[in-house]
């Protein structure tokens, strides 16, 4: 079955307006145009989310329903964020935001439509949804002495073995990802009783809600169709880090009369062990539309890239751009790493000798961000030691709203735009909804719904909230300590018309005031990140941060820091591939093609320059020649 309703020319053309986009290429917009199943097979920057928002804006155009929907699934909420960023700034786009339309991560979709109803239907309210909640609550809480005795008897998976307990199939089934005693002994079944304890007392994990979804498959006849009916066309984001058992749940979901976009980039799955996910998601599957031009770099950082392609060799092509940027490697003696970043800084200088374009954007990354190990370099904080490793995430979370409101006042006065500020600020009230329990569960409260749940309740309160978040954001006075206890109450006296129940203790610890002297370094971490480099009259930011966390991103120049993992060297493994020198078999281990796949990411975000930054020792001499002999300048850094 189509999609219903065709997508014309002229469709493109608007769209095409809208977004400041050309679909001219024929993959492109043979996969714009595409009305049935398919596959969407993209290489780095082609343009794969860029098509998605421009195919959901056109739908949302043509969408009269008010009854059946879009369904957008990632594996992420990275990847949801991005897509409903793009999305916002389309007023059309803006209705696939709300009902009857969804957009979120495969758990937000199992638990809202499946697991959730099912569970209230069956008496059981979930207070928790969260690993987190769920590790620590189930940590705190006293045990039966048959588990005490086994935990004490295997401490090296004792806490894995507790915390990760979980449900699995619809005959919800106790697993764990260690090795859990046999059902039919008295140790397997103290720990059974354990779960289904904290199920009662609702603490839940995500992977639960899989479970729950298939049990309400299962047990309650007729519920598939109602979602089938519900949401005709379904797209999968990042296809290639869907896991097997995403996978499984969306094929038991939706049937043929459904229409499934699938989007992704295989060479490009780093979140989890996908070694076999290819032969069971079947992606791409035969027929698939294939973009390999890039829209995002030049030929130079193509042609590196296609080197390392490993799960499924691809010639990448570039979009021309002459002259080319000077892609450098710094290939540093190990007193040197220090040099490595102010170098960086200075080739930027040099590279954009009559200032930074508008929008430009440096970032320094790496595979390991934290990590023990004799040989240097083992992690980011090597290359940058004020590197905060908790605050290298795109979004940083706090313990307290206190903290959150500084965040936003650092927002403000550091990056002069309101924006980031005020979503610092809900991403606090957020925070604090959910601990209130107002959410019910629900793991994607958005302050779009917090608002209309307010205004529904008592408009007068849903102003208060406003007003508090708007003073929180731009009057430094509201955030210390003097005015604390006011804001606090205001902010309670809003949110408890939403709660059942009293608030729980978390809600309070959460809302209570929290000293500067503690969240002054909160807040500082972030600023770690940044590395400032300075010189004469010129400055230039470069931020930090890990490769998972700059998935999907695009920047002006990027440049890759060695970091090691299983004794063995991300960069060093990608010279044999760079150079066309070296076992070509290597990179078919898996522990190989992980690093590979790892630095594919990292070399394929900049637009204009690509640097990679690794010891001396890792090149030999004929691999610098040929390096220099593909178009890389490599620049040594000496120590001393
Ligand atoms: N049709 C197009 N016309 C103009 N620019 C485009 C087009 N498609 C993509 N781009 C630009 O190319 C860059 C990469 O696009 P996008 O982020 O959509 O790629 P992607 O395939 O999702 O990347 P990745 O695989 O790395 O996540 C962006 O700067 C985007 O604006």
């Amino acid at each position: 079955m189509p999609l219903p309703f065709p997508i014309e020319r002229s469709d493109v053309a608007e769209v095409e307006s809208l977004l400041g986009c050309d679909f001219g290429s024929d993959a492109q917009l043979r996969a714009l145009c595409h009305e049935d199943s398919v596959d969407i097979q993209a290489a780095p920057g082609s343009g794969k989310t860029t098509l998605l928002v421009a195919k959901l804006a056109i739908l949302a155009r043509k969408w009269t329903s008010r009854s059946q929907g879009v369904c957008v699934l990632s594996h992420t909420n990275v990847a949801r964020q991005e897509v409903e960023a793009r999305l916002a700034k389309d007023a059309h786009g803006r209705r696939l935001l709300g009902h009857p339309h969804f957009i979120g991560t495969f758990q937000a979709f199992a638990h809202q439509y499946l697991a959730l109803p099912f569970l209230r239907g069956s008496g059981r309210e979930p207070r928790f949804i969260d690993d987190g909640h769920f590790a620590a609550a189930i940590r705190a809480r006293p045990k039966a002495w048959h588990i005490n005795n086994y935990l004490q008897n295997h401490p090296a998976t004792a806490d894995t073995l507790l915390t990760t307990l979980r449900f699995e199939g619809p005959d919800l089934t106790v697993g764990c990802e260690a090795t859990l005693p046999q059902a039919g002994t008295p140790t397997g079944r103290a720990f059974r009783a354990l779960k289904s304890a904290m199920a009662d007392d609702g603490y839940f994990r995500f992977q639960d809600m899989f479970a729950y979804a298939s049990r309400a498959i299962r047990d309650v006849p007729g519920l598939i169709d109602v979602v089938r009916n519900r949401f005709p066309c379904v797209f999968i984001d990042e296809m290639q880090d869907t896991d097997t058992l995403q996978h499984a749940f969306v094929t038991s979901i939706f049937g043929d009369e459904t229409v499934v976009q699938r989007f992704g980039d295989q060479n490009q799955a780093i979140f989890h062990d996908v070694v076999d996910a290819d032969a069971v998601t079947g992606f791409p599957r035969a027929g698939y539309i294939d973009l390999v031009q890039s829209r995002r770099f030049g030929t130079h950082i193509a042609r590196a890239a296609s080197t390392i392609t490993v799960r499924a060799p691809q010639e990448i092509q570039g979009t021309v751009r002459e002259p080319e940027k000077r892609h450098t490697i710094f290939a540093f003696e190990q007193g040197a790493i220090g040099q490595v970043l102010p170098a960086f800084g200075d080739l930027l200088f040099e590279e954009y000798p009559d200032g930074f374009p508008r929008g430009f954007v440096a970032k320094a990354v790496a595979g390991r961000k934290t990590g023990a190990g004799q040989n240097m370099p083992r992690h980011l904080g090597d290359y940058w030691p004020p590197f905060a490793a908790g605050h290298a995430g795109s979004q940083a979370s706090f313990s307290n709203l206190a903290d959150y409101a500084r965040r936003a006042q650092m927002l403000l006065t550091e990056a002069c735009d309101c924006a980031p500020a005020a979503d610092a600020i809900w991403d606090g009230l957020l925070a604090l909804a959910h601990r209130g329990n107002i959410a019910h569960g629900t793991p994607r409260l958005t302050k779009r719904g917090l608002l209309a749940a307010l205004d529904a309740a008592d408009p007068a309160a849903g102003l208060a909230l406003r007003l508090v978040a708007h003073r929180l954001c731009f009057s430094v006075d509201s955030g210390d300590a003097d005015a604390w206890p006011q804001t606090a109450q205001e902010i309670e006296n809003a949110l408890r018309l939403l709660m059942l129940a009293p608030p729980p203790q978390a809600f309070a610890d959460f809302l209570a005031w929290v000293p500067d002297g503690a969240a002054a370094a909160v807040v500082g971490r972030s600023r770690q990140n940044i590395v400032r480099h300075v010189s004469d009259d010129r400055s230039v930011e470069i931020a930090l941060s890990t490769i998972h966390g700059v998935k999907g991103e695009t920047h002006s120049a990027t440049l890759v820091l060695s970091t090691p993992s299983r004794r063995m060297f991300d960069l060093k493994e990608a010279i044999g591939p760079l150079t066309g020198t070296g076992d070509a078999r290597r990179r078919e281990r898996q522990t190989v093609a992980r690093q590979l796949t790892l630095v594919f990411v990292g070399m394929t975000r900049p637009s204009q320059l690509l640097c990679l930054a690794m010891p001396l020792d890792h090149l030999e001499a004929n691999e610098i020649a040929a390096l220099e002999g593909n178009g890389w300048r490599v620049h040594t850094l000496r120590a001393g």
